[in-house]
């Protein structure tokens, strides 16, 4: 694992808060090519499958070892059909990912629709405690956890606002440290219902994070989205790009998915 620098401590004056960073993530979302693929007789479908599933279980043993993790989900609706979420201690890992997906016969039916990079963070808005934070068990089941495989995923990037008037970036310390007070006790009450991801892109991507959002109920996305949008910190800093939701796609039943 890569070397991290200790968090900076936080004082009263308008800076950047320390962050925590965790495994880098590749979210990678594709729609396939029905048309093509119908075209594809029963052996050769059935090969690229068996191929397909062989790339999953490559994957399932990176987790299994936690050197990494992944999740890989159907999307609905018309802006993709999948999306592999894949965390790797290193930018390298996660091209040798790419490569390996870029490698497989079904990717020759799969059109990139989106993509996301971004490293999982931790925002160290109350500090991280005493001793090194990278060897707190905790903190590390949060920087380098294996994803849930719960039902349903929700994935959106958002950016705080930098426009006149409601800049985040103009706010002091003790301005954001109480907004994300805010944030973190609705947060709370979604436990057991929704586990969040938030993966810092700021000089990354082209927004300042993506969340990432799991849960056995689909409803609690709409729910906590919803009840954000009235908290402070979204409802005049929260600006946001397309919403992603789907359905777990285990493996096993990737032959009916394709079929
Ligand atoms: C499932 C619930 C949940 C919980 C418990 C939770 C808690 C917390 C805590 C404690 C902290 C700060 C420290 C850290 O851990 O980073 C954060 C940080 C963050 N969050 Fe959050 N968040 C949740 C959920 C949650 C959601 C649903 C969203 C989307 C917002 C919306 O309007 O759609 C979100 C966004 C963020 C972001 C972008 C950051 C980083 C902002 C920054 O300026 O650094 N978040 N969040």
């Amino acid at each position: 694992m890569s070397e991290r620098p200790a968090p900076t401590p936080t004082t009263e004056t308008q800076h950047a808060a320390a962050t925590l960073d965790g495994w880098y993530t590749l979210h990678d979302f594709r729609t396939i090519d029905w048309t093509r693929l119908k075209t594809v007789d029963a052996t050769a479908r059935q090969e690229m499958i068996d191929e397909f599933v062989a790339f999953l279980a490559s994957l399932e043993d990176v987790e299994a070892r936690e050197e990494g993790s992944h999740a890989f989900y159907s999307i609905l609706g018309q802006k993709a059909d999948v999306v592999l979420m894949v965390l790797r201690p290193t930018f390298k890992e996660l091209e040798q990912v790419e490569l390996a997906l870029r490698k497989t016969r079904l990717y020759d039916y799969m059109i990139p629709s989106y993509s996301y990079v971004s490293v999982i963070e931790l925002g160290m808005y109350r500090g991280s405690g005493d001793g090194d934070p990278y060897e707190n068990p905790h903190i590390r089941s949060r920087l380098y956890p294996t994803l849930p495989k719960t039902a349903h995923v929700c994935f959106y990037p958002m950016s705080k606002a930098r426009r006149d008037g409601d800049n985040w970036y103009t706010l002091s310390m003790d301005e954001r440290k109480d907004l994300m007070y805010r944030h973190s006790m609705i947060g709370r009450s979604y436990a057991g219902k929704i586990q969040q991801f938030i993966g810092g892109s700021t000089g990354f991507d082209g927004w300042e994070w993506g969340v990432t959002l799991f849960a056995e109920d689909s409803l609690q996305f709409k729910k906590i989205v919803y009840e954000m949008r009235f908290d402070e910190v979204s409802a005049k800093y929260g600006e946001f790009g397309d919403f992603y939701v789907g359905n777990i796609l285990p493996k096993e039943e990737l032959g009916t998915f394709l079929g």
